[in-house]
């Protein structure tokens, strides 16, 4: 038996791969960031081309570092950033235009437009989502509406259409020369252009958003062969995975009944909820997604809060203002003072994601005196990453009708102990980590490896889960309820910033 699954993380800040033992355990990581885009304000972009050097890169250092062959892999897993658009051509494998990110807010006036339609209920029946800047859908329809030749390519069959998941897979697996052009239920399920009952893509969609379906990938499961890798980095070794990062992280937490959920802290935040067999719509503001669909098993659907921008944040306070050197500086810098003075940020960069959905909301600081320091906007950094969070687990726990006992928690943002136990505390709830914090790779090795029987099943999978930290409660009601209603009213001023 082959010793390693392998998983390709391709996320928003950086590429990884890691190497996984059959406990689940991390045997190798390789990792590296890719440059950040900005051409206008609220235009992000990321370079296709870039993303696909790096991840070779990775691969081939994660399988070095382990000693490992190709033939010591069983298979490999992809996971990705979601909605990010890219299109390419079939017979050069070049990008017609750089990949237009989830958070890229270019399709506002788009949206503007749809917002006055009554058919936008109808669009969030068939696809579960609300119209927004965030999903592919309207990133697509800008490519085809602003790139030149790029919509008489699509219709002849020779411009296509991915999120970074299908373009990676397509490039692992021949890319000009043969690549699989495919992409899972999850990955799909953010385009707002499937149905979430048939698992296809949606006429009624495609014809809203004029997008030809010839330039779509081919919708299939999270977990089977979709094809072998070509590449020299680890040839022959089985493409079998593939996850939208969120719903990777879902399975790597092992939330495979109904009821439990899981929240993500890294550029953006996102609380996922699987909710079966069951199609639920949201009366508070939450996206109706896939969990996964495990071969030919039964799909399963999830309740989503996203919030566009936590860790972002922090990057924001590095990378803009200069005030620290690297993220997990902010923790220091937020020490140093005993609370937010008063002060609180709501990073609306690209409007408010779940439970607003505010394309015309901008970030606000609010609350500012002469005695707000450094020290209490880095605090009220890191506090809007929990009201953020708090404000989607009231929306699940109302949607769902079940109070989370406890959260379990991921992503590169939790080695902030500060800011969990601030978690904590505003939620009164409390909050686990698990000892693989890479549950998002871990998640994509999973399908992966339950593809080629790497694993039997999915209780198999339950007793790699282990508890590494337990966050608890520990702030008093009025100042928990105070602080909350505080964050509240400095939401409502960033509203109505864009016309
Ligand atoms: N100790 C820390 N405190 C606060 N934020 C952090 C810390 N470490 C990392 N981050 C933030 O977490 C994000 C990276 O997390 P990661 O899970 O790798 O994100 P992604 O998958 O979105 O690329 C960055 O936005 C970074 O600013
Ligand atoms: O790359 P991440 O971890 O920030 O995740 C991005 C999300 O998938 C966007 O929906």
């Amino acid at each position: 038996m082959s010793r390693f699954i392998a998983a390709i993380d391709q996320g928003t800040t950086s590429t990884r791969c890691i190497l996984f033992n059959p406990q689940g355990n991390i045997v190798s990581v390789a990792q590296k960031e890719h440059e950040q885009i900005y051409p206008q304000p609220g235009w992000v972009e990321h370079n296709p081309d870039e993303i696909w050097k790096n991840t070779q890169e990775v691969v081939a250092l994660a399988r070095i570092q382990a000693s490992a062959n190709a033939s010591d892999i069983a298979a490999i897993g992809i996971t990705n950033q979601r909605e990010t658009t890219v299109v390419w051509n079939r017979k050069t494998g070049k990008p017609y235009y750089n990949a237009l990110v989830w958070q890229d807010t270019r399709t506002t006036d788009f949206v503007a437009t749809y917002e006055k339609d009554r058919r936008i209920n109808e669009f969030r029946a068939i696809t579960g989502l609300p119209v927004s800047t965030y999903f592919s859908s309207l990133k697509l329809k800008w490519l085809l509406s602003n790139v030149k030749g790029l919509r008489a390519d699509a219709e002849k069959g020779d411009a296509l259409f991915g999120n970074m998941d299908t373009f990676l897979i397509w490039h692992l697996t021949g890319g000009a020369q043969g690549g699989i052009h495919v992409t899972d239920v999850s990955n799909a399920s953010r385009t707002q252009l499937m149905n979430l009952r048939s698992l296809q893509w949606d006429e009624k969609m495609l014809k809203e958003f004029d997008i030809p379906a010839v330039m779509l990938p081919a919708i299939k499961s999270s977990s089977e062969i979709y094809g072998y890798v070509t590449s020299e980095v680890i040839p022959g070794v089985p493409v079998a995975g593939d996850l939208g990062d969120q719903h990777a992280a879902l399975v790597g937490q092992t939330c495979f009944e109904p009821g439990m959920a899981k929240n993500t802290y890294g550029t953006g935040c996102f609380l996922v909820m699987n909710t079966g067999n069951e199609i639920k719509l949201s009366e508070n503001g939450l996206l109706t997604t896939m969990a996964y669909q495990f071969g030919n098993q039964p799909a399963k659907y999830a309740l989503e809060g996203s919030v566009a921008v936590t860790g972002a944040l922090v990057q924001w306070v590095r990378d803009n203002l200069g005030l620290i050197r690297k993220s997990s500086d902010i923790e220091k810098l937020a020490k140093t003072v005993e609370d937010n003075g008063g002060a609180y940020f709501v990073p609306a960069f690209s409007g408010l994601y779940a439970p607003y959905w505010r394309n015309d909301a901008r970030g606000v600081i609010a609350g500012l005196t002469r005695y707000v320091n450094k020290g209490h906007i880095a605090r009220a950094v890191l506090e809007a990453t929990a009201y953020q969070t708090t404000d989607v687990v009231k929306a699940m726990e109302q949607d769902s009708g079940i109070e989370l006992s406890s959260l379990r928690v991921d992503g590169g943002m939790v080695a902030n102990q500060l800011l969990m136990q601030f978690q904590s505390d505003i939620l009164n709830r409390q909050v686990v980590s698990p000892a693989v914090a890479e549950t998002t790779a871990l998640g994509a090795a999973y399908a992966a490896g339950l593809a080629v029987g790497y694993w039997k099943n999915t209780e198999e999978l339950k007793q790699n889960w282990a508890i590494a930290h337990t966050w608890n409660p520990a702030m008093e009601e009025h100042k928990r309820s105070g602080l909350y209603q505080g964050w509240q009213k400095a939401v409502t001023k960033s509203f109505g910033w864009m016309e």
